[in-house]
């Protein structure tokens, strides 16, 4: 399978990468050029198929616009018209309306993918028009399940999914900086945190999906009473941590 990009930015080079993980071939990933240095840098450096027009993503299953939001309509106009198969917009874009406007055989759908797709172990959040036939679902579903989970969304609630998704690695992302601070506060060294640190998340997280428990029973399991786990959740609620966390996602999501 062919799959086309436009933008190979930060979340367009994460899905590439994704892809090349999953063992697509080089060659069947497909980079519009269009003057772009990151275009011609990516697919450089990736062996990918460089392009310069819309046309020559023709026999492509899909083609990925990864770009941001004000250039997103303009782009699957030009898109629509030349090319007949699957646009996907990492960018917003309006779908009954691209969808009403395009070619019969040109699909559009949305998609939020997080830059752990890179490494399959992402999550991509993903909308399509309400009267989608199952052949366009399934096919974008097969792409991204090489690179993760997958939802299928209403397109009301693709911003919350994808704000929680793509949006909170950053947030997860601050919280080991922070704990790597805190650590080196008390005198560990820093180049010894990080892995520490992120160890600890990862079989965190790993025991709450092997377990299936609730984060509040997984969370009494730590609190021994009376103990030094109780003192530092004490400190959290005073100081906000779970308020700052949902007014975070709130503040991206809206
Ligand atoms: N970074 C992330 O984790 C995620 C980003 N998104 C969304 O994806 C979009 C892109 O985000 P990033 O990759 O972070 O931004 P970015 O700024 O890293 O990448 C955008 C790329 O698009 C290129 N570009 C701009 N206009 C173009 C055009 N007309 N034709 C071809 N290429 C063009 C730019 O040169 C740049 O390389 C944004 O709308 C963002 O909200 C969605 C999910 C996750
Ligand atoms: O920061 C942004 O706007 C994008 C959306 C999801 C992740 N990054």
């Amino acid at each position: 399978m062919k799959i086309g990009f436009i933008g190979t930015g930060k979340i367009g080079t994460s899905m590439i990468k994704g892809l090349l993980h999953a063992k697509v071939a080089n060659q069947n990933i497909y980079v519009f050029d269009g003057g772009f240095k990151s275009s011609k840098d990516v697919a450089k450096k990736y062996n990918l198929k460089l392009i310069n027009d819309y046309s020559d993503f023709s026999g492509c299953a899909v083609v990925i616009v990864a770009v941001g939001g004000p250039a997103v309509p303009g782009i699957l106009k030009e898109l629509g018209n030349k090319y007949q198969g699957i646009m996907l917009s990492t960018g917003g874009g309006d779908l009954e309306k691209v969808n009403q406007e395009s070619p019969a055989k040109t699909r559009f759908a949305k998609i939020v993918p997080n830059t752990p797709v890179q490494l399959d172990e992402g999550v991509t959040a993903i909308s399509f028009a309400k009267d989608e036939k199952q052949e366009t679902i399934d096919t974008v579903k097969s792409i991204f399940e090489k690179m993760g989970d997958v939802y299928v969304v209403l397109d009301r609630l693709l911003g919350i999914y994808g704000t929680v998704t793509g949006c909170a690695p950053a947030y997860v992302d601050m919280m080991i900086e922070a704990l790597s601070d805190a650590a080196v506060l008390n005198g560990v060294k820093r180049d010894e945190s990080y892995p520490m640190i992120e160890k600890m998340i990862l079989g965190t997280v790993q025991l709450a999906l092997a377990n299936k428990k609730l984060p509040e029973e997984l969370k009494d399991e730590v609190t021994t009473p009376g103990g030094t786990t109780i003192k530092g959740v004490t400190k959290l609620e005073e100081t906000g941590f779970r308020n700052a966390l949902i007014q975070s996602i709130n503040a991206s999501a809206n």
